[in-house]
């Protein structure tokens, strides 16, 4: 209709439409063509009276196909717009076959509308222009004869009229079969283009297109089969269908027409549906990938968190593996002493015998002990053993035991679990006899020449006093060590008990039992050869029976430094280290043994600042002492654990010299000795007011139970029993490495000659009580 100058709209009368002008819009397609359909009804529903109401519906329904047909163009070319590539509707070879057959048919059913083409089909003729076929190039003419004369008249039509509308009306249909054949293969382009791009699944772009594309194909079936229908039933060729018929005929084509439509939309939805599932799929996919991706990280993370266990496993067991390597050969050498000394007995008794007769008894320290006998059981339980106690409280989820040989404590520290084994783990409840019945062998070994060391260690506040010195209707392991020794020694006479008792307070050593006030002493290298730690000026005091040892004991802890802290009101501010010599009687043959029993009390390990000696105002002098207390307790402490480190380590070098509490215990670290740590450990007990449930004690404890584990795996050797000199004075604590001072009777001042043997008065080597420092 665009480029038909000769419309036969036009030509129908009706001008309104009017010519569409080359630079009209094509977005004005739609209101032109609506127009003229428009009119069309219009007209006809004017031309047309006799049909009435009931005949109007098959007209309307061409009509509405054609509006269809429009309104499918108009969308068409709007999209096309959209797209960016407009058709340059005034370049004939640019304008859609479909919108110039929309055109043809329009131009067809203009005419069909007009009195002429209806008085040529109520004839049976061909519909016929004046004087020019509806060609593209050439529409029928815009003059349409105004006298077209009715029925009668068109029977005295001129036969050349006839011909010539004939023959125009076969160049139309060849025209518009030729236009269908175009839209044929346009169709079959766009639909290997759709089939191409449905091939790039996945872009965005694509998809619109493919979208448009199926739309636009969708769009073109359709027109294509309105087009053929409307050429069926309104192109050229005598019309002998009757009304009836027609409408019949386009009733039916509106309802493929809807059909159409419907399947579109179906198809739509369909797409849609697709579309939604698509993009479903696509997140499906993208959070597999992600959760692949997080599982094999995590995976990963557990991989190298079970190989480094692993590794650390492997190095312990390696560690273990030396270590057994250790004792085995330690096993070894100690099978082969035991092996030599029995050797030597037998040929000393077999001596004894052949000399003396069978009635000769053997000296006690010729025989050899007996099966069983503490100092025995010591070796083989290993010569540093590490026992646990925790104070009774209530029981909670962050510290638990498992009470016995082996046991273990766990701790739930920052939300991590560790697990402690010693040697010993007593249950909160064991009673002061029960924690010293597993102390007793090793307390009695002493009296067969064996140096053993018993220390308690822990948080201040755990029970470490409570556990040495026990209250009075309790005692605790110091009493009861002293009472099962004089227990075993009898009332024979044959053995000599020193006792020495220091406290190392601010790196201070003083002696807690000197006759005058406790003044500060020097602790030096023993001289050359010697070897061991001589302390100058410390009072040995013998001993005689259980009743002094006591009362010396409480004289030594009253003069011993204590304060009250946050954490307890009776705090020992020092570290106090009893020291019991237990000398036998030198048999007629073969020397006696000199074994030492040291009870080492040590100052709480803490935080300074939890001691409650974190006050630093300037004023407060107690906090200022309180601070300076932990400060060196704890420095002491740590130089503890360096030596046990050490030790551990085997390294040539020990830092003994690092604090004045590991010089004084190396005689009882050294080779051959026995230590026993019991480690206290806090309840977490909300009931006790003097231990929080701060995650800090519980911090405390889990580092005490490190130093434990950690002093557990010493080796200090097999351990050995010491021969007493033949002649002199117990001059030292432990023959190995001795600590020596200057025993002394009560009477006599520090620093005067050692107290005679057992052999001499053990009451004028003790004293009286009223000769005793106070
Ligand atoms: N097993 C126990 N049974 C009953 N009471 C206990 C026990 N252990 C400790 N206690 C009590 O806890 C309090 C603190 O004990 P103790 O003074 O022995 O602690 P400590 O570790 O020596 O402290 P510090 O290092 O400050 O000297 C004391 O009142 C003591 O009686």
């Amino acid at each position: 209709a665009a480029g038909d100058p000769g419309d036969p709209a036009q030509s129908a009368g009706c001008q309104r439409g009017g010519r569409r002008r080359p630079d009209q819009p094509p977005a004005e397609l739609w209101t032109e063509l609506t127009g003229l359909v428009g009119l069309t009804g219009c007209s006809e529903s004017e031309d047309g009276p006799e049909e009435g109401a009931e005949g109007r519906p098959t007209e309307v329904s061409l009509e509405e196909a054609l509006v269809r047909l429009a309104e499918f163009l108009s969308v068409q070319l709007g999209a096309e717009e959209s797209l960016g590539n407009p058709p340059d509707l005034t370049k004939p070879s640019d304008v859609p076959p479909l919108l110039t057959v929309t055109g043809q048919l329009l131009a067809l059913l203009a005419w069909i509308r007009s009195p002429r083409g209806r008085q040529a089909l109520s004839q049976g003729t061909q519909p016929a222009s004046e004087g020019q076929c509806p060609t593209p190039a050439g529409s029928p003419s815009q003059e349409e004869s105004p006298s077209l004369s009715p029925r009668d008249e068109a029977q005295g039509q001129n036969l050349p009229q006839l011909e010539e509308d004939q023959r125009a009306w076969q160049r139309l249909e060849q025209l518009i079969l030729g236009q269908l054949e175009e839209l044929k293969q346009q169709l079959e382009l766009q639909e290997e283009e759709l089939g191409r791009l449905r091939l790039g699944v996945g872009a965005t772009d694509s998809e619109k297109r493919v979208q448009h594309l199926t739309l636009e194909n969708e769009a073109l079936k359709q027109s294509l089969s309105l087009t053929r229908d409307l050429l069926l039933h309104w192109g050229p060729g005598p019309s002998t269908r009757a009304p009836q018929e027609e409408a019949e005929a386009l009733a039916e084509l509106q309802s493929r027409l809807q059909e159409a439509q419907d399947t579109t939309e179906a198809l739509q939805v369909q797409l849609g549906v697709q579309e939604v599932q698509l993009q479903g799929l696509r997140g499906a996919l993208r959070q597999l990938q992600q959760e692949t991706e997080q599982n094999c990280r995590r995976e990963l993370q557990q991989m190298h968190g079970r190989l480094a266990g692993l590794r650390a496993r492997m190095a312990s067991l390696r560690q273990g593996c030396g270590d057994l390597r250790g004792l085995v050969s330690t096993f070894t050498q100690s099978c082969q002493c035991s092996l030599s000394e029995a050797r030597g007995q037998v040929s000393w008794a077999l001596g004894a015998l052949s000399s003396g007769g069978a009635g000769t008894q053997l000296p006690e320290e010729q025989q050899g002990p007996p099966t069983g006998c503490p100092g025995r059981l010591l070796e083989l339980k290993g010569n540093i053993r590490v026992l646990c106690r925790l104070r009774p409280g209530t029981p909670s989820s962050l510290v638990s035991s498992e009470p016995g040989p082996s046991g273990t404590v766990t701790t739930c520290y920052r939300g991590r679990q560790r697990r402690f084994r010693l040697d010993w783990v007593f249950s909160p409840e064991a009673s002061q006899e029960e924690v010293f019945r597993e102390l007793e062998p090793a307390v009695l070994s002493c009296l067969r020449g064996y140096s053993v060391c018993i220390f308690t260690y822990g948080q201040t506040g755990t029970g470490k006093t409570y556990s040495m010195e026990g209250p009075p209707e309790d005692p605790g392991i110091a009493p009861r060590a002293l009472q099962s020794l004089f227990q075993e020694m009898g009332t024979g006479g044959q053995h000599r008990v020193t006792l020495s008792m220091v406290e190392i307070y601010n790196e201070a050593v003083r002696d807690l039992l000197a006759p005058g006030p406790p003044e500060r002493l020097a602790v030096r290298q023993g001289p050359a050869g010697q070897g061991g730690i001589q302390v100058a000026g410390l009072t040995y005091w013998d001993v005689p029976n259980l009743e002094t040892l006591h009362q010396m004991l409480s004289l030594g802890r009253s003069n011993r430094a204590t304060a009250a802290t946050t954490k307890n009101r009776h705090s020992s501010r020092s570290h106090a280290l009893v020291t019991l010599t237990l000398r036998t009687a030198s048999p007629p043959r073969g020397p006696g043994t000199a074994g030492t029993l040291h009870l080492v009390d040590l100052a709480g390990s803490e935080r300074a600042w939890k001691a409650g000696a974190a006050s630093t105002s300037p004023g407060d002098r107690d906090g200022a002492q309180r601070l300076r207390e932990a400060r060196t307790i704890n420095r002491s402490l740590l130089a503890l654990g360096g030596v046990m480190a050490a030790l551990r380590a085997r390294r040539p070098h020990v830092p003994f010299r690092d604090s004045q509490l590991t010089r004084l215990l190396q005689p009882a670290l050294g080779p051959g000795a026995t230590a026993v740590l019991l480690l206290q450990g806090p309840p977490i007990c909300a009931a006790s007011p003097q231990i929080s449930t701060r995650p800090e004690d519980l911090g405390e404890t889990v580092c005490s139970l490190k130093f434990a584990e950690r002093v557990g795996q010493v080796e200090l050797g097999p351990a050995r029993r010491c021969r007493a000199p033949r002649s002199g004075t117990p001059s030292s604590l432990s023959t190995d490495t001795p600590l020596t001072g200057t025993p002394c009777t009560p009477t006599p001042s520090p620093g005067s000659p050692p107290s005679p043997g057992p052999e001499s008065d053990s009451s004028s080597a003790l004293g009286t009580q009223k000769n005793m420092p106070s």
